[in-house]
């Protein structure tokens, strides 16, 4: 089921500081801030040789990241992402092996414009899994 990771995500308390210290103090190639209202976040994609890593700032008062960034000011590791090649047919085999898949369920449209679902941390050893279909 489980292909390349696409992303780990690290949620910070100030974008624009945490992408001036990936580009600056540690060298890296960072995008340009995308604002996800419909996720409640702020993303900006570090690109590395073998993967990427996304800075996320909550957006809105109904981020789903606050209450993360409120259990850890400074940030923290917040979610790993690995791409699947049919997003509903993983879902389906999760649900069946009892695993709970955030939100309704229904894929939304992530930061790639790629369909991803998120899974319960509590599932998968305290991790918080993202999906993403490539
Ligand atoms: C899709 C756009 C972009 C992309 O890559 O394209 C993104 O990645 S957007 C990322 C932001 N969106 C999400 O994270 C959506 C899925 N997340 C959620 O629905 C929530 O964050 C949720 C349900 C995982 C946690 O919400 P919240 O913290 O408000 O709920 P609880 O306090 O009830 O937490 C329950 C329990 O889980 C622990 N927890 C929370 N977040 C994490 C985490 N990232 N990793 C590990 N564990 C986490 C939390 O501490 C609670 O544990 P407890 O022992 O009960 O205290
Ligand atoms: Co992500």
């Amino acid at each position: 089921m489980l292909g390349r990771i696409n992303h780990i995500a690290i949620v910070v308390p100030d974008i624009a500081a945490a992408s001036k210290a990936y580009r600056e103090t540690l060298g890296a190639t960072v995008s340009q801030p995308q604002t996800l209202p419909e996720h409640g976040v702020t993303v900006v994609f570090v690109e590395l040789p073998n993967t990427k890593v996304e800075l996320l700032e909550p957006l809105g008062e109904a981020s789903p990241i606050a209450a993360f960034l409120a259990k850890n000011p400074d940030g923290g590791m917040h979610h790993i992402c690995y791409e699947v090649a049919d997003i509903l047919a993983a879902r389906d085999k999760l649900v069946a092996s009892g695993a709970r898949v955030l939100g309704n369920g229904e894929p939304k449209i992530g930061a790639h414009g790629k369909p991803v679902l998120f899974l319960h941390p509590k599932d998968f050893f305290g991790t918080l899994i993202e999906l993403e279909q490539v």
